[in-house]
């Protein structure tokens, strides 16, 4: 555990911040989980509880261990709550308005010293530091997912990031035993900068009709060793934040390699997300995943 950063608040219940959440409570920080409803904030919980089950049940995790981590890790609607937190991760929505007005809300509550980092996929560190009180004190941490299982996390500095931030929050990922690789300010990073186009093509490559989604995922997975195929990566990040990043990338970088296939668009206007709202490129209400196209 770090020797500063003891209690860590997070801001959004959903995939990743139960995920950050997991991941920060096994490695013996207090953590708090902030988010707009309680209902968001159990189901999370459960989920967690879920995740650290299935380790005990392979043996990777002792009963006692599961216990431990969860007592470690509080939740509520109230945002007053996240004022003893000596580092802040926000895990919200995929939207920049969204989060500027978090940081508004949040920042007053924090400790002046109290360090705010963004979990953003693809947004300017700079510019959403620019919302804050504390543009030194604020950079990206951006984890991949599912937190648990993946090695890396990308640091992003903002301009105004000063060094003892970017130690601290270096020092901290290396204590939940994750590589850190570090980027530049540029819209969607590496990670994503590279994905992203890829999982935008193969929704192209099922928009002109060239595969089903079954054909397009069976070739990346055997004909290219991907462990996941991109359309059922696709749904796993979530179809919203896909076309959120795809969105930064084209308004961020001007070119239209990066324009957003408009089936992406028409089914995140449908409301389908992919895994979190039970159907995207696949079903998810049956026993199994069925393609949909
Ligand atoms: C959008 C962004 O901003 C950036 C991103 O995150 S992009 C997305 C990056 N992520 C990926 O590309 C994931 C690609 N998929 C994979 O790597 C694999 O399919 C996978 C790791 C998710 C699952 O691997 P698998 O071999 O099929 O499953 P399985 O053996 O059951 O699980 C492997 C580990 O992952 C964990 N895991 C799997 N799914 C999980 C989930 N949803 N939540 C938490 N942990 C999970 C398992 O508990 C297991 O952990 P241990 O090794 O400690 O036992
Ligand atoms: N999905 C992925 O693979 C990855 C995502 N990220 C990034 O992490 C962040 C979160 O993504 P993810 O977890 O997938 O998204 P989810 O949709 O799973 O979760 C987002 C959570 O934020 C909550 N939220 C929305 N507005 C507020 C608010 N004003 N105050 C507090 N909480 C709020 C949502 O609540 P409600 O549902 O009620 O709106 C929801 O619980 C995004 O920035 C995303 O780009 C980074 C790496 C990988």
């Amino acid at each position: 555990m770090n020797a500063v950063l003891k209690n860590i608040g997070i801001i959004g219940a959903g995939q990743m911040g139960c995920g950050i959440a997991h991941v920060s409570a096994a490695a013996g920080y207090r953590v708090h989980i902030y988010d707009l409803s309680q209902d968001r904030i159990e189901s999370g919980l459960a989920t967690i509880n879920g995740n650290l089950a299935r380790l005990v049940t392979n043996g990777k995790m002792t009963e006692e261990e599961r216990k431990s981590t969860l007592s470690h890790i509080t939740g509520s609607s109230d945002v007053n709550d996240l004022a003893p937190s000596d580092l802040v991760i926000e895990a919200a929505t995929e939207d920049e308005a969204v989060k500027r007005k978090i940081y508004t809300q949040v920042c007053p509550v924090l400790k002046p010293e109290a360090l705010l980092a963004t979990n953003t996929s693809s947004l300017s560190i700079t510019r959403l530091a620019a919302a804050t009180d504390r543009p030194e004190r604020f950079m990206g941490i951006h984890f991949m997912n599912p937190v648990p299982a993946m090695k890396l996390v990308e640091l992003v500095r903002g301009i105004a990031t000063d060094e003892k931030t970017f130690s601290a929050a270096k020092e901290f990922v290396g204590t939940l035993e994750k590589t850190i690789t570090v980027a530049e300010d540029f819209p969607a990073f590496i990670v994503n900068r590279i994905l992203l186009p890829m999982i935008n093509e193969a929704i192209y490559t099922l928009y002109e009709g060239v595969g089903t989604v079954d054909a397009i995922d069976t070739a990346m997975k055997l004909g290219a060793n991907h462990p996941m195929g991109p359309l059922q990566l696709a749904d796993f990040i979530g179809l919203d934040t896909c076309l959120s990043i795809m969105q930064v990338l084209h308004d961020g970088l001007a070119d239209s390699k990066y324009r957003p296939c408009p089936l992406l668009v028409k089914y995140v206007e449908a409301g389908w997300l992919g895994r979190k709202s039970g159907r995207g490129f696949y079903d998810y209400r049956g026993e199994v995943p069925v393609p949909t196209r």
